[in-house]
């Protein structure tokens, strides 16, 4: 077994070696500044409820965190299932042995219970990879020995070492111990029994926080105090498995290792059982960000970049998706909503971001790292709409502005679409050509909804139509039409109401172009391709009225305008 030297560089010695991996040595990591990742996405992710995966998908991920460069995949529970052996031993056996040109493979766990049948199975999956590994747990907390297992500290004790010994007589030579349920056992039968299966022979230990109840600084002193007290310690490599039952699991972890824990069980995207586990791109951007000041030079071999891609292939497979607000890989990870944050974010990138999204593998193009809406300023506002080819000037863009807020007071989100038609509205001033006079709308059970209308035109003189139509709103606009006789095509209509009740006052937001406008609601289409549309708005108390004027205020702005 390989001793750890008492010299250790310091954290300025290994600066230079920075993204360097050392070899794999089993139970122990040659520079001291190495942190493994043990990845458990096919394992411990998978026993998410709902996120089983066939072998052939577990394959593929297995390839993607290769290319990410976990050091050790764990890629199942053998013993579970048929095709959970198949997917275990296929991964083994293809990505357990690509080998990249720097010697980079790999290790690859199959997980077992203490007994005998789930160890000769996990071995039989894993063993032709290249460095396979078997992880064996038994439970070590007086509630699970008595409630769940109903056996003793003694026979658990004698369970764990008679089953590292059958795990190594097979052959085995990288054994992991896992004491499940670390955090509520008692710590001197911790001590006592990873030092008995550190001398039956297992390289490393991990000290899981199975039902997620424990905090940072209790688990730190838990790592701590095993690294102190149990024999033979400093001959293996000592890892962290947090779950995330009060939301702690990437804290514990990342406390974990600032204590001297050198290998770290993580998840893609945090998912594991329940509310699963430390999320693998949190804790290795944690330790990348704060690297220096917090974590004495700590690093992983990991390849960043790979991250985004890894995490979108987890969410696919398992079903498991992401709440926008993920760190770092939820869709609003790098999206601005506000003014304030629009603007410095807009002068300096970093005054709001604390990592480069590039750093994850996140491609960003024009438009993309922040939305409009009721929260943004004038700085955004001019920035998309000088992106969409609109160059105004400051008092353009104030009136664009005023009219763009009350827009997002009605709307969750304002698009492209809608700055172009607020655009189109401000930036010409239109004089009034038709007014509203009077209306009367019949409605009721009998024959059609109709509306005669008065409408004068700012000649003085005055038109009177009456239309019946699918509703009073829809005869009260056909109305309208038949007097203006402009060929005019309905975009977008809504109604809100701004307090709640029958007398509650309406704003109604009408939209409109030209019949034949080749009219696109895509933001994604150049400027050279839209029509211009042309919106009006109009409030009171009764809903035909108030469409009525919003619909004549777009179309004053239609009429008036030169497409
Ligand atoms: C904390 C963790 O995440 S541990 C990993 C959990 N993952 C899984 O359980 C996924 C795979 N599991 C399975 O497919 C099934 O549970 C199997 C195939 C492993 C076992 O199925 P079954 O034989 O039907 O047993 P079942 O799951 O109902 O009960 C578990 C048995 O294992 C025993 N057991 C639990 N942990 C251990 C252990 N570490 N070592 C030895 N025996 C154990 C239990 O005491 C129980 O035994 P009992 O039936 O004599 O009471
Ligand atoms: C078996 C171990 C590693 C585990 O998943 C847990 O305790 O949560």
């Amino acid at each position: 077994m390989t001793t750890i030297p008492s010299m250790i560089p310091s954290p300025q010695q290994t600066k230079n070696s920075i993204d360097m991996r050392p070899i794999y040595i089993p139970n122990y990591i040659p520079n001291p500044y190495y942190v493994r990742i043990f990845d458990t996405t096919l394992r411990d992710g998978e026993q998410s409820p709902g996120a089983a995966m066939t072998p052939q998908e577990k394959l593929d991920i297995a390839r993607q965190l290769a290319k990410l460069g976990v050091d050790v995949i764990e890629a199942g529970f053998p013993c579970s299932s048929q095709d959970e052996f198949k997917a275990v031993k296929m991964i083994a056996e293809e990505v357990g042995n690509d080998v990249g040109d720097d010697g980079y493979v790999p290790v690859i766990v199959g997980i077992a219970r203490c007994n005998q049948k789930d160890i000769e199975t996990a071995w039989e999956a894993v063993k032709h990879a290249m460095r396979p590994k078997i992880s064996t747990f038994i439970a070590t907390s007086p509630i699970h020995m008595e409630h769940k297992l109903g056996k003793s500290k003694e026979e658990v004790l004698e369970i764990a070492c008679k089953m590292v010994k059958f795990a190594r007589n097979l052959g085995c030579h990288d054994i992991q111990f896992v004491p499940e349920d670390a955090t509520r056992s008692e710590r001197d039968f911790l001590y006592q029994i990873l030092g008995e299966v550190i001398k039956a022979g297992v390289t490393t230990v991990a000290i899981p926080d199975t039902v997620g109840i424990t905090m940072p600084w209790e688990y730190g002193r838990l790592i701590a105090d095993i690294k102190a007290n149990t024999p033979g310690i400093e001959n293996v490599v000592l890892s962290t498995h947090c779950h995330n039952d009060l939301g702690l699991a990437v804290a514990n972890t990342l406390e974990g290792v600032r204590v001297g824990a050198r290998q770290l069980e993580v998840t893609i995207n945090g998912i594991g059982e329940r509310a699963g586990n430390a999320s693998l791109e949190e804790i290795v951007m944690a330790l990348k960000c704060k690297r220096y000041d917090q974590f004495d030079g700590l690093y992983t071999g990991i390849n960043t970049q790979q991250i985004l891609k890894t995490s979108k292939m987890v969410e696919k497979y398992t079903g498991m998706y992401l709440q926008p607000h993920k760190a770092l890989v939820g869709a609003n990870a790098f999206v601005h909503e506000s003014g304030i944050h629009q603007d410095g974010w807009l002068k300096h990138k970093a005054t709001y971001e604390i990592i480069l999204p590039e750093s994850i593998g996140i491609r960003r193009s024009k438009g993309d790292g922040y939305v409009l809406g009721k929260l943004s300023g004038r700085a955004a506002l001019r920035k998309r709409l000088e992106e969409l080819g609109f160059q105004l000037k400051d008092d353009e863009i104030n009136k664009v502005f005023f009219n763009f807020k009350a827009l997002g007071d009605k709307k969750k989100r304002v698009t492209d679409e809608d700055l172009r038609t607020l655009v189109s509205n401000e930036v010409t001033h239109i004089e009034p050509i038709w007014k509203l006079g009077d209306l009367q709308v019949i409605s009721g059970t009998l024959g059609f909804p109709s509306t005669t209308i008065r409408l004068i035109n700012m000649n003085g003189s005055t038109h009177v139509a009456c239309s019946i139509g699918q509703g009073s709103v829809d005869s009260a606009l056909k109305a309208v039409n038949f007097i203006v006789k402009e060929p005019i095509k309905l975009v977008e209509y809504s109604v809100t109401t701004i307090k709640n009740g029958i007398d509650g006052i309406v704003t109604t937001y009408v939209v409109i172009c030209r019949e034949n406008s080749n009219y696109e609601s895509t933001s994604t289409l150049s400027q050279e391709n839209v029509h211009p549309t042309f919106s009006g708005t109009a409030a009171g108390t009764d809903v035909v009225v108030s469409s009525v004027e919003a619909y004549i205020a777009a179309l004053n702005k239609l009429l008036g305008s030169k497409e």
